[in-house]
């Protein structure tokens, strides 16, 4: 595998040009890295060289350090020191300390190791609408090639903190105002620029700024000691289980104390720390997780192109179809939304409004895009209108029937090239389309709600679904930019069945006799968003105890009976829309424990009886987590077994996009792998023996404990694959 090079070409002004070579975004890989050393070398000893370019080929700079190699740096624990030269060696003696000028021209992005080369240069031009970031953090390792020196010296802390923590880039025009970048040149005249910039900086016409020695973008020290320790504290309040982005802090701090090289030994030493870590490969795994979800193995191999998609046609106003609309007509796709009555029309072309007013509100949208985006949007009553859309998405209420007329509809009127897609979340897909013969049009596209919000688009095959359609409706996915992922048809699909156990562990550890505010308290510091109980307050009880019927139909031996809901219903405690559920709700939605719940759960539990005499169980805070996720693994063993998902990856990237599973765990699996089957099956073991089938593991976690083949494993050989 190429695994990119650098080129040098010295012109007849005497100017340098060294060019990194690794498509497709210019990653930092080993073999760059030495490229880059030999050919400074050469530039530096070559008497007809007086200044250098750096650049990139193609229209990039560089996308950073090479994120394959991590993983393979990962798999030695950080231990391999194939690129200790780099910081040092390379960039700051060789690079920014040497008598030759060097300046880099940036085009498309510099992200993480390609800006803290570009900061090693004396002069940075860039051109229009380039991105310039250290995004390193959502990586789970910290800047490692000085961007934590030279930023706080080229932006000043605050900035510098923000772009660090945030990982988010900024864009070469913020740049410009912010003196990241010094010039902004256009594309077609970067090179010839920055050849000239070179020259003037090595005939000092021009200023030979050494970034790392730079201090007039400093604050004093106390200042900077007040700036970090604010920084710190709001890190420890959002992401209180992650310490590297406490280590940046420490690295940045280093060297205002002490200095830009001390700093950038201590940068190295927790860059290395970093590097090993559980979260890094954890969020290493999901950013090429991420990536994979749109390669479908007998799908997006067969050289389908995505067929025009210009106008999409949803049936249904409510929640879930209003949110759909929003998410088109956002990325610039024309909506034609159905209603059966111009009330519910006029109620569902509102919601789409108030979905666009609330970023209008909070500054996200002018009111012209407002208005722009709003005028994609047409409702309807007459399916007239559907005579010329590409896309047809149904979210109407979850009633067998009704979906089927529509689809029968929907064939008759639709153009014949037309993709029939359902929104349900429980309804089988062999029967919405049992009676039209367009069945290989007909595919699920699962939003979450809210649907404009959710990063998730489970697409759902059946066996007759056409590759084109899942062609289709990928493309789709990416252009409302969601993360698409197909998976196969079945109860609940691949992460609303995963997660059907995740509250119902929770309702049987209540019958145990724990609280409802400690599970919520427990799980939400392991990383979810929110407890189970708020979860339920949230999507409401009605909602909940439908699926739970689902899952009783699909799978009766393994659903946990508990009584919590009904009780809590039989008295109009519905969740969060009735501002009483598990919690009571103020007019501003924020949430509060009810004192009174703890009838109900006595109730609940003396009608049970499952708590061993009389006694509430006592658990650690491990334990607890291990009962509510470890039905979920045992679950999600089940899918992939199944083979409602063609790879664990995907099933990781839909707990993370489609729950809110932490992402520097990895996703469900992952996880699971790093906790080890041998362990998981044990304890579900023992669970199973004291309270029954609700965790007995099944044959491919067994199989993964007695073997220790990892679960993540390929399945395809041993199962009947349904996608
Ligand atoms: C020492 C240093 O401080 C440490 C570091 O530099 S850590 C790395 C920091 N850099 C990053 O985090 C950037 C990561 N990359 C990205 O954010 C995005 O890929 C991007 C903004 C560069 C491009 O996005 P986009 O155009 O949507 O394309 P995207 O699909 O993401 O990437 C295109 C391909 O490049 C690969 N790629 C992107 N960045 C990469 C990197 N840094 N290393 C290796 N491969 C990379 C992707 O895996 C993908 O490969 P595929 O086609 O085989 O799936």
């Amino acid at each position: 595998m190429d695994r990119g090079h650098v080129e040098l070409d010295v012109c007849s002004d005497g100017v340098a040009i060294i060019t990194i070579h690794n498509p497709p975004v210019n990653s930092l890989s080993v073999p760059v890295f030495l490229g880059l050393r030999e050919k400074y070398e050469e530039a530096l000893k070559r008497d007809d060289v007086k200044a250098i370019v750096l650049t990139g080929a193609g229209d990039k700079f560089s996308g950073g350090f090479d994120i394959i190699s991590m993983q393979g740096f990962q798999k030695t624990n950080g231990n391999d020191s194939s690129i200790s030269f780099v910081s040092v060696d390379l960039q700051t003696n060789m690079m920014e300390g040497s008598r030759k000028p060097s300046v880099a021209a940036i085009q498309g992005l510099a992200l993480g190791g390609g800006l803290e080369l570009a900061m090693c240069c004396h002069a940075r031009l860039a051109a229009p609408k380039a991105q310039l970031g250290l995004p390193e953090l959502q990586l789970g390792v910290i800047p490692g090639g000085g961007g934590t020196q030279r930023l706080p010296r080229l932006v000043g802390l605050p900035k510098a903190i923000e772009m660090m923590l945030t990982s988010k880039p900024v864009s070469s025009e913020e740049a410009k105002e912010l003196g990241l970048v010094d010039a902004i040149v256009p594309a077609k005249d970067l090179i010839s620029t920055a050849r000239r910039w070179a020259l003037d900086i090595a005939n000092f016409q021009k200023p030979w700024i050494v970034s790392l020695h730079k201090t007039d973008k400093l604050e004093p020290l106390g200042e900077a000691r007040e700036i970090l320790k604010f920084a710190r504290e709001q890190t420890m309040k959002r992401a209180p289980n992650l310490f590297h982005p406490l280590k940046c802090l420490d690295a940045v701090e280093e060297g205002i104390i002490s200095g830009g090289l001390a700093g950038l030994y201590k940068e190295s030493e927790v860059f290395r720390e970093c590097m090993a870590s559980d979260n890094a490969k954890a969020l290493v795994h999901v950013f090429f997780a991420q990536r994979a979800t749109g390669k479908v193995k007998g799908v997006t191999d067969l050289r389908l192109k995505p067929r025009s998609l210009k106008k999409v046609g949803v049936i249904g106003g409510g929640l879930m179809g209003s949110g759909i609309a929003t998410a088109c007509i956002l990325n610039g796709i024309q909506v034609v939304l159905k209603e059966v009555n111009g009330d519910f029309l006029q109620a569902g072309l509102d919601r789409v409004k108030a979905n666009l007013m609330s970023s209008v509100k909070k500054g996200k949208m002018s009111e012209e895009r407002f208005n722009r985006t709003f005028a994609l949007l047409k409702g309807t009553l007459d399916y007239n209108d559907f005579k010329d859309v590409d896309i047809v998405i149904e979210a109407v209420i979850e009633k067998l029937p009704l979906k089927q007329q529509i689809f029968s509809d929907l064939e008759k009127i639709c153009p014949s090239t037309c993709v029939l897609a359902s929104n349900t979340s429980t309804i089988d897909l062999n029967l919405i389309s049992a009676k039209i013969d367009a069945k290989p049009r007909v595919a699920g596209a699962h939003f979450f709600s809210p649907a404009h919000v959710m990063p998730l688009f489970e697409i759902i095959r059946t066996s007759t679904t056409a590759p084109q359609v899942l062609v289709d409706l990928l493309d789709f996915g990416k252009k409302i930019k969601k993360v698409p992922v197909v998976v196969g048809n079945c109860p609940g699909f691949a992460v609303n069945r995963t997660f059907f156990p995740y509250s119902q562990a929770a309702l049987l550890l209540v019958d145990l006799g724990l609280d409802v505010y400690r599970i919520d308290r427990i799980v939400a510091s392991f990383g979810m968003p929110m407890g189970p109980f708020r979860l339920a307050d949230l999507v409401g009880f009605e909602v909940g105890v439908a699926s739970g019927m689902t899952y009783l139909e699909a799978f009766p031996d393994r659903v946990y009976k508990s009584m919590l809901f009904p009780l809590l219903m039989e008295d109009k405690r519905l969740g969060e829309k009735t501002r009483k559920g598990f919690y009571i709700y103020d007019e501003r939605r924020k949430a509060k424990p009810d004192p009174e719940v703890r009838k109900y759960l006595e109730k609940s539990r003396s009608l049970s009886g499952i708590m061993q005499n009389n006694k509430p169980i006592q658990l650690s805070d491990e334990q607890v987590i291990e009962v509510i996720f470890f039905p979920v693994i045992n679950e999600a063993c089940r899918v992939l077994e199944e083979g409602v998902v063609s790879k664990a990856s995907d099933l990781d990237i839909a707990s993370i996009m489609g729950m809110g599973f932490p992402p520097y765990r990895g996703g469900i699996v992952f996880w699971a792998d790093l906790i080890g089957a041998k362990h998981i099956a044990s304890r579900l073991n023992e669970l199973y023996r004291s309270y029954g089938n609700f965790f007995k593991p099944c044959a491919w976690l067994e199989h993964c404990a007695a073997t220790g083949q990892p679960l993540s494993t390929s399945v395809d050989n041993m199962v009947k694959s349904r996608l």
